[in-house]
């Protein structure tokens, strides 16, 4: 029988198994998956917009960074709040790309969209004390909550303890943890570029990417 949800482990291993088999890297999957987030945001936004992106020292920021250059390149207001400093290679090259697009440093007086790239699959709980006041400020703006891959803070059973998403873009394929969110939290799952063979090979349902590389779950 083939299984649509993937524990995060799981996930790992076949994101893992990918890369390798495919000579695939982290930058060209983070590539499709910022992208994928800029238009989710978009779809969201209207010209005005003023958007929030929480940006952590690994992949899931390197992420978002991605997606605040898409944005910034499309002529969006872009504000970047980086929880800690950028020093892992990869999301250090986005931040710079990203700052030369026209994204700014700073969380801004409003914001109308907050994305949380803060953190992602390789979070440990409890979060430090730097992420949980991230946390507490975003949620205590009215703005509109987005999450990348897996909101900042989720508990292991999938309680919204920490970024109080309205929508959650995971990557590849739906993740167990999200199961248990409120049933008012749109969940998306994005096309990394994976083949169809590594979904197979790992007995899972590969999403209908071909209709669309963003789909609503
Ligand atoms: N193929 C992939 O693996 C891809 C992953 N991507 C993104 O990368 C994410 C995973 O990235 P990473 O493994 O770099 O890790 P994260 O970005 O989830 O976390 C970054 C780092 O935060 C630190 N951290 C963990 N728990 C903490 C805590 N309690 N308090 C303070 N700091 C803590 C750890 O040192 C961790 O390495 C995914 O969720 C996804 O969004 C995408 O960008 C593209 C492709
Ligand atoms: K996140």
């Amino acid at each position: 029988m083939q299984v649509s949800s993937l524990s995060l482990d799981a996930f790992k291993e076949m994101d893992y198994w990918a890369l390798e088999k495919y000579n695939l890297s982290i930058a060209l999957m983070m590539e499709n998956a910022g992208l994928q987030l800029a238009r989710l945001v978009a779809k969201k936004a209207t010209k005005g917009s003023v958007i929030t992106i929480g940006v952590g020292n690994g992949n899931n920021g390197g992420g978002g960074l991605v997606a605040a250059r898409r944005l910034a390149a499309w002529g969006f207001n872009v504000n970047l709040d980086l929880a800690v400093s950028i020093t892992k290679e990869l999301p250090k090259a986005q931040l710079e790309r990203a700052l030369l697009f026209g994204a700014k440093e700073g969380i801004p007086k409003k914001t109308d969209i907050w994305v949380d790239a803060y953190l992602g699959f390789s979070q440990r709980l409890p979060l430090s004390a730097v992420f949980t006041n991230k946390i507490e400020v975003a949620n205590a703006s009215s703005a509109f909550k987005i999450s990348l891959d897996i909101p900042v803070g989720i508990s292991k059973d999938g309680k919204l303890t920490g970024f109080k998403a309205n929508q959650v873009m995971t990557l590849a394929a739906p993740k167990t943890i999200l199961e248990k969110l409120p049933s008012a939290v749109e969940v998306f799952v994005a096309d990394l570029g994976i083949p169809k063979s590594v979904y197979d090979h790992f007995n899972i349902k590969m999403p209908d990417f071909l209709k669309d590389q963003l789909i609503a779950l």
